[in-house]
């Protein structure tokens, strides 16, 4: 592709002639090879201008940057330079460009929100997919084009990856595309010139106040979503979330809302939270579905929300609605013959896993709850307390494990975790830094009756220590002691 035409709908400034024909966009310049343009974006550990010149030397023949030509490599004369107000942005709209604007050919829902992103898209996508059209998903646990599945590595993938799956969709007669955007990407500008049909906002509550570094600014990320949004897209909100309209300020888009509370454009009134199912009255008709709690209460109205607003049929929509499960991971029961009720889900923030424990209480069986649970190394420690405190004051017994350490020592972890916990819960907990054992233990304790949850890490199957990934499964661990 020429330069110039990579680059429509960037503001830029150069002095070269833009005539020349790129292989690929990269934005890493180990990725380089002959013919690329790179572009230097700078990230939170090292800035992307100080790599111009190993990008140079592995072949790369046009740079776009931010800063002033003069200021960055030696060997200029070689390529052609092109300054960029925001490297990310430009990067964003390049790379729509490479792959031939795809987001423009199929219609994309993005959904944000600390929780039930994952669990809202998933269901998007079976609905969607049994009503008869051709599907894309890009989420947290897997990438899909219909049955193609692509693995995950992200939440929300990079600028590059994005564009290149949605383009790979769009060859394969794809219509509509469900996909998560986290913070993180919104602020990364890594869906910066997508066009999408619509967006989703579940709710906001304290995660990765490590990145954004005040509740205020993590608003404010997820906010931009909506403010991006061109005058013909869809803006749906969760307004029994007091943040939900703050979402549709400054937004261009057509504002709907959604609420099991508050007055709003979709409503749902929770009859029944069981085990078993929901049931819930919706658009006036009464429906069950195969998930339990009321955060699932939540998910289930958005997503018949964007089935309306996508002029599906909503009778047929609410039908195979019924049908469905939930994402993997999430509140997932682990059969077993021991009469206990194991689950195991995803909740890794202090709103989930109260939501989690709370539908236990009101749902579950008489016996005692047992947690096993942890928090992320390298990631938001203010969440560490607040989620201890949580688990003991909901549960009867506490095993405080490992989640996902990465480069942090699992003992402070839990040590920051610790001292959450209120000074009536702190005969409740035990601290046991091997997952595998704290599960263990958990079925060791339980008696019949009892309820297990093993909490943060749902459907990941592994676990990161010292930066080290192996093969760990809290379903497969779980399913082991609970049949040994
Ligand atoms: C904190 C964060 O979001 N980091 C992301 C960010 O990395 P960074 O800013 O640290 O990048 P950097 O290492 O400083 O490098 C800056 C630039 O120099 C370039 N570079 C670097 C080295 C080199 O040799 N050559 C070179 O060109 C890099 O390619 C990059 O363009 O940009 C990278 C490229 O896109 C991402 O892979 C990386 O995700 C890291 C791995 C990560 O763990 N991210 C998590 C926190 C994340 O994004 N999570 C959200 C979900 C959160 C949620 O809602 O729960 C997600 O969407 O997954
Ligand atoms: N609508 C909701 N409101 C609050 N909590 C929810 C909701 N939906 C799911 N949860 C809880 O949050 C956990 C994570 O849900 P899910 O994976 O759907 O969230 P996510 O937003 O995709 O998370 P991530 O940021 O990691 O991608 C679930 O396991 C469940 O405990
Ligand atoms: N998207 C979240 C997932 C956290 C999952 C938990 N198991 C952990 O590793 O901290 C994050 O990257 O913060
Ligand atoms: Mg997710």
């Amino acid at each position: 592709m020429i330069l110039n035409n990579l680059l429509k709908g960037v503001e830029f400034r150069s002095e070269d002639d833009l005539g020349l024909e790129i292989a690929k966009v990269q934005f890493d310049s180990r990725k380089v090879a002959e013919g690329d343009v790179f572009v230097a974006v700078n990230g939170l550990h090292v800035d992307g201008h100080d790599y111009i010149n190993k990008a140079i030397a592995a072949g790369c023949v046009a740079i776009v940057g931010e800063k002033e030509k003069g200021d960055i490599a030696e060997n200029f004369d070689k390529v052609i330079y092109v300054q960029v107000n925001d490297s990310s942005k430009a990067l964003g709209v390049m790379a729509s460009n490479y792959y031939g604007n795809p987001s423009s050919k199929l219609d994309i829902v993005a959904v944000t929100g600390t929780n039930g992103k994952t669990s809202t898209v998933t269901l998007l996508f079976q609905l969607f997919e049994k009503l008869g059209h051709s599907v894309g998903l890009l989420s947290t646990v897997e990438n899909r084009i219909n049955d193609e599945i692509i693995p995950s590595t992200h939440t929300t993938a990079d600028a590059l990856a994005i564009n290149e799956m949605l383009a790979k969709m769009v060859s394969e007669g794809v219509s509509h595309c469900f996909m998560e955007a986290s913070s993180h990407a919104i602020v990364q500008n890594r869906m910066f010139g997508l066009r999408l049909k619509g967006a989703v906002f579940t709710n906001i509550s304290h995660d990765h106040l490590d990145y954004h570094g005040t509740f205020k600014e993590y608003i404010s990320a997820k906010k931009l979503l909506f403010d991006r949004l061109g005058k013909e897209s869809f803006a749906l909100v969760n307004v029994d979330d007091k943040r939900g309209l703050v979402m549709l300020q400054n937004s261009k888009a057509k504002a709907y809302t959604y609420s099991l509370k508050n007055p709003s454009d979709f409503k749902a009134r929770l009859i029944a939270d069981t085990f078993e199912g929901l049931q819930l009255e919706l658009d006036r008709k009464e429906v069950w579905l195969r998930m339990t709690g009321l955060f699932n209460a939540y998910n289930i109205l958005a997503v018949y929300a964007v089935a309306s607003l996508l002029d599906e049929d909503s009778d047929e929509a609410l039908m195979i609605l019924s049908q469905l499960k939930g994402a993997e991971g999430r509140f997932e029961r682990i059969e077993n013959q021991k009469s206990l009720t194991a689950i195991v889900d995803y909740a890794h923030t202090p709103d989930a896993l109260g939501n989690v424990l709370d539908t236990i209480k009101k749902v579950g069986p008489e016996g005692k709850i047992i947690t096993v649970v942890g928090c992320g190394g390298d990631r938001d420690r203010t969440k560490r307390p607040e989620m201890a405190k949580i688990a003991c004051s909901l549960s009867d017994k506490v095993i405080l494990t490992s989640d996902n350490p990465r480069s942090e020592d699992p003992e402070l972890i839990l040590n920051e975790m610790v001292k959450g916990v209120r000074d009536e819960d702190l005969h409740k907990y035990i601290k046991l830094t091997d997952r595998r054992e704290a599960i263990k233990l958990s079925v060791m304790l339980a008696e019949k009756g009892d309820v297990i949850l093993i909490a943060g890490k749902g459907h990941e199957t592994y676990q990161e220590i010292n930066g080290i990934k192996s093969h760990f499964d809290d379903r497969e661990e779980l399913r082991s002691f609970l049949d040994a």
